[in-house]
């Protein structure tokens, strides 16, 4: 199993990917086939580790936003089908085909610039923007052109139509009803349906099981992350984040009064201190923004005090600990928890952007059955 040789890691926990996927798929109809959405690493998780827990867990098929990250995936050997959700170039089509990677049209010219050798076939979803003003095409008539290029060519195969949803994760359902309005009258305007018509993501899933559609594409929830912290008391079931940050103390030492901390020497001890350093800094994603964050110690909350470093932070301790002791920058110890939620308000974002900017530096250990089964370390 690949090592790493820094005390601070990732912990991924795939029994609660699966269990997220799982009571999800609880949730819907059994016609509705779910997408997972293994985009970004997924998430900073581990797109290929993600991928096959989310499979085994009943997903049909996986999304991602670009072409690279599809390619990986087949690299990896996953066989299952794959979506673009992004908008990849016409001369890479060929590419897409010949891994049988489903690809998005999202305007009028894309397929006229598509050239592919005999007998390969480009899977094909149309996406429509009906309001997230994204990509995507929005009228009947864009719709009818693309439809008609796909059905007058023997390379194209018309596999999917969808949309997304710019508000699915607030309250308030207007705006959404609209998009949805609009899809479905795009949707009734082909003549004929494509095999898969999707819609929602986590939010959408969740609230309004699929919105009516035979595919969801799930990402934030299979993570075990709530949408939005307004529609988690809305949410059908208990979430299970799958993600945790671990870091350990390398070093410890009692400051007298009027000692300094860090660059900018701008933590100044007020008394006897105890400071515990952490072998985790901003080049590792956990930013400057986070000086004054707790972190959790002996199931107790200590604040980052001074300027978060490079590759290292400074904790304060109400007593000595030892070196080597356990420190959470995410997750539970004890009755305490440090959520992705909490970090994501400090540092004035949404829980979605925290792992996926955990960098690659900070190796990922994934946990099945409570068992270390894999260490994914880019360095090594
Ligand atoms: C087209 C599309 N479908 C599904 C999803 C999954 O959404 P969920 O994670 O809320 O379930 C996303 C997420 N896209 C983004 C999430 O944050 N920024 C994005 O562009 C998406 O862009």
């Amino acid at each position: 199993m690949m090592e790493f040789y820094r005390d601070t890691w990732a912990e991924i926990d795939l029994d609660a990917i699966k269990w997220n996927v799982e009571k999800t798929i609880e949730e819907l109809d059994p016609s509705v086939a779910l997408f997972a959405v293994v985009k970004a690493n997924a998430y900073g998780h581990g797109d290929v580790q993600v991928a096959r827990s989310a499979l085994q867990a009943g997903a049909k098929g996986l999304a991602v936003a670009f072409l690279d990250e599809a390619l990986k995936l087949r690299a990896s050997g996953i066989d299952a089908p794959i979506l673009v959700l992004g908008a990849s170039r016409p001369e890479d089509a060929h590419l897409a085909a010949e891994h049988r990677i489903s690809v998005t049209v999202h305007d009028e010219d894309w397929l006229s610039k598509v050239y592919l050798k005999k007998g390969l076939l480009l899977n094909i979803h149309i996406k429509c923007d009906t309001g997230m003003g994204r990509i995507g095409l929005k009228t009947k008539e864009e719709l009818r052109h693309v439809a008609g290029q796909i059905d007058q060519s023997d390379s194209f195969v018309f596999e999917g139509i969808f949309t997304h949803f710019a508000t699915a994760d607030e309250p308030e359902t207007n705006y959404v009803e609209k998009q949805l309005e609009h899809f479905q009258h795009l949707v009734n305007s082909l003549s004929v349906k494509p095999p898969f018509v999707h819609c929602s993501n986590s939010a959408a899933t969740l609230r309004f099981k699929g919105a009516g559609c035979n595919t969801v594409r799930l990402g934030i929830s299979m993570y075990g992350l709530t949408p939005s912290t307004d529609i988690a008391p809305l949410l059908p079931f208990q979430l299970k984040p799958a993600f945790s940050l671990k870091s350990k103390l390398v070093h410890v030492k009692k400051l007298k009064p009027g000692e300094k901390v860090s660059y900018g020497a701008t933590y100044e001890a007020s008394e006897y201190e105890w400071i515990g350093t952490l072998p985790i800094g901003y080049a590792d994603g956990w930013i400057r923004k986070l000086e004054g964050q707790d972190v959790l110690i002996d199931g107790r909350r200590m604040p980052i005090v001074g300027r978060i470093c490079m590759d290292q932070c400074m904790v304060r301790l109400p007593k000595e600990y030892k070196t080597g002791t356990l420190a959470t920058l995410i997750g539970r110890q004890g009755n305490e928890e440090i959520t992705m939620e909490e970090i994501a308000e400090k540092r004035e974002t949404i829980n979605y952007e925290i792992p996926c900017v955990i960098t690659s530096r900070v190796p990922r250990v994934y946990i099945e059955k409570e068992k270390i089964i894999s260490v994914a370390n880019s360095l090594l």
